[in-house]
């Protein structure tokens, strides 16, 4: 049984459409995050942290809006500048700008207790935060060195994860629709927010979908 570690429920209702029925479950486990300008290497520590909880193959989501006027921000702190703030104040403070363009992003980190084989899309670390930074890109290995900016834990940063990002182009505007969760209703993409697509619709260019599709056909044939 495959884990998804996560305390939100909407993102497991996404990613259970792209894996078998009955062979993921959330663990609504609230892993420590680490501080970091980039999701991978926290999604990479959680990955780490989650499995050493669950003892079974995990799968983390770290997500977030990345508004181009802010240089990015909230980005990383999505979670804790909604809790705070509120979609509300975002659209406040981004609708005094000129440029409202922003994307959302997903990195999934996978582990498994068990290293991978080589895969021809691996690439390092250093390319791999520009692959992120570029926007969509392949499963990529991270070699489980202590690449994250926190403290060394010994053998625990010796287990190997898998990354996988996924990247949507759009806008902020002022919020519309009833659907989805977080920032879905101030984050447009081609004419409609993503409170306004059902799930289906909004997985077939979300950030989070095309991060799932590319972990599912991995899995698939691992
Ligand atoms: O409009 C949205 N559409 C999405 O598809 C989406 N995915 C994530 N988010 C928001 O971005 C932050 C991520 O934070 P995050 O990855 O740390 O997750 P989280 O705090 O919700 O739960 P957890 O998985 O960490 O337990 C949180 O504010 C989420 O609400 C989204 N908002």
């Amino acid at each position: 049984m495959l884990r998804y570690v996560t305390t939100n429920p909407g993102k497991v209702r996404e990613a259970e459409s792209y894996l078998a029925d009955g062979s993921v479950s959330q663990l609504d486990f609230d892993y420590a995050e680490i501080q970091a300008d980039e999701l991978a290497p926290i999604a990479a520590r959680g990955a780490r942290d989650a499995y050493r909880e669950a003892g079974e193959p995990v799968l983390v989501d770290d997500a977030g809006l990345f508004v181009e006027a802010l240089d990015g921000f909230p980005g990383p702190y999505s979670s804790y500048v909604e809790d705070t703030l509120g979609i509300d104040r975002v659209w406040e403070i981004v609708h005094d700008l000129e440029d409202r363009r922003a994307a959302f992003r997903c990195t999934l980190a996978y582990c498994d207790g068990a290293g991978f084989a080589a895969s021809p899309d691996a690439v390092d670390r250093g390319d791999r935060v520009a692959a992120a930074a570029a926007g969509p890109g392949g499963g990529t290995d991270d070699g489980g060195e202590d690449d994250e900016g926190g403290g060394g834990e010994g053998r625990a940063e010796s287990l190997p994860v898998k990354l996988f990002e996924g990247y949507v182009p759009g806008r902020v505007v002022a919020p519309r629709g009833d659907g989805g969760f977080g920032y879905d209703p101030i984050f447009e993409h081609d004419g409609e927010t993503f409170a306004e697509m059902d799930t289906e619709r909004k997985n077939a260019v979300s950030h989070r979908g095309r991060a799932l599709e590319k972990f599912a056909e991995w899995y698939a044939d691992r």
